[in-house]
């Protein structure tokens, strides 16, 4: 089917074409195509099961891990093929990073969650300059001045929010492009997900950034951009304040009214 609305946008981070996923014989993913702008927040809304989480692994190849699961179509970050055999999906997952619905830091000090990815990708030579990483991190998270006094303290004893903080600090620590967020907030009492909210906000001026969300109020508050999902197709996507307010295509005024849900 068609999408409706404007998948192109201008200058694109990533491009999508003709995506299809399939788990074995379930085609999860059918025929999107959407680019992703720089600096915007792109949300993806739809009804359980439609595909949102697959079609987010798809832009750092997380599907790649999944037995049975098997990804056609081009997917490009700045130009090239994330699917390209030569490519170290590695370094793509620092580039696209991640943060999953339940917060899950290492079991390890707060300074090693964030230090450990410069480590493995040669970012530091030395120990200032990992200092210097690991601080700006938790700055940009928002969480340097809750935790400087208590850097070797377990990041598994954070608040969830503050966990989910220094995920997203983690994620900022190897230099990504995209940040990549699978419903960040699920877990979240209501004042952790307004600050993670603000967090998105800020973040935008340096990175792209993509979340599913349930919760359209959500999307409405942090993107800039959505695409409504639903059975597998992308059915709409466009400006955030036009789909919830004069949707084109009648799925999405029915998902946005609450017919179905
Ligand atoms: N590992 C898997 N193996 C087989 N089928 C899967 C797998 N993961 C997802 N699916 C199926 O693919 C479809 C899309 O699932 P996905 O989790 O991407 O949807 P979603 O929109 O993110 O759902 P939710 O909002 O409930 O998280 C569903 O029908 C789901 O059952």
């Amino acid at each position: 089917m068609t999408t409706v609305g404007e998948i192109h946008a201008v200058n694109p981070r990533m491009t999508c074409r003709r995506v299809n996923v399939y788990y074995g014989d379930k085609h999860a993913i059918k025929n999107v195509s959407i680019d992703i702008g720089r600096n915007e927040v792109l949300a993806m809304i739809g009804p359980s099961g439609c595909g949102k989480s697959t079609f987010l692994r798809c832009l750092n190849r997380m599907n790649d891990t999944i037995e049975g699961c098997r990804v056609t179509g081009t997917i490009t970050l700045d130009g090239q093929d994330i699917y390209d055999p030569d490519l170290d999906v590695v370094l793509l997952r620092a580039q696209v990073g991640m943060v999953f619905q339940k917060p899950n830091p290492f079991p390890k000090s707060i300074y090693d969650n964030i230090a450990y990815g410069p480590k493995i990708h040669g970012l530091a030579q030395t120990r200032a300059e990992l200092d210097e990483i690991v601080e700006t991190s938790l700055r940009k998270a928002g969480l340097w001045d809750e935790v400087k006094d208590r850097l070797d303290h377990p990041g598994t004893g954070l608040s969830g929010g503050q966990q989910q903080r220094l995920c997203i600090a983690r994620a900022i620590a190897v230099s990504p492009e995209v940040i990549l967020m699978d419903e960040p907030c699920s877990a979240l009492d209501p004042i952790a997900t307004a600050r993670i909210e603000e967090l998105i906000h800020e973040l935008r001026e340096q990175y792209t950034i993509v979340i599913v969300t349930h919760s359209m109020q959500q999307a409405a508050r942090v993107s800039q951009r959505t695409a409504f999902f639903h059975l597998g197709d992308l059915i709409e996507v466009g400006p955030t304040d036009r789909i919830f307010t004069r949707p084109r295509h009648p799925l999405t005024e029915d998902y946005i009214t609450g017919r179905f849900g």
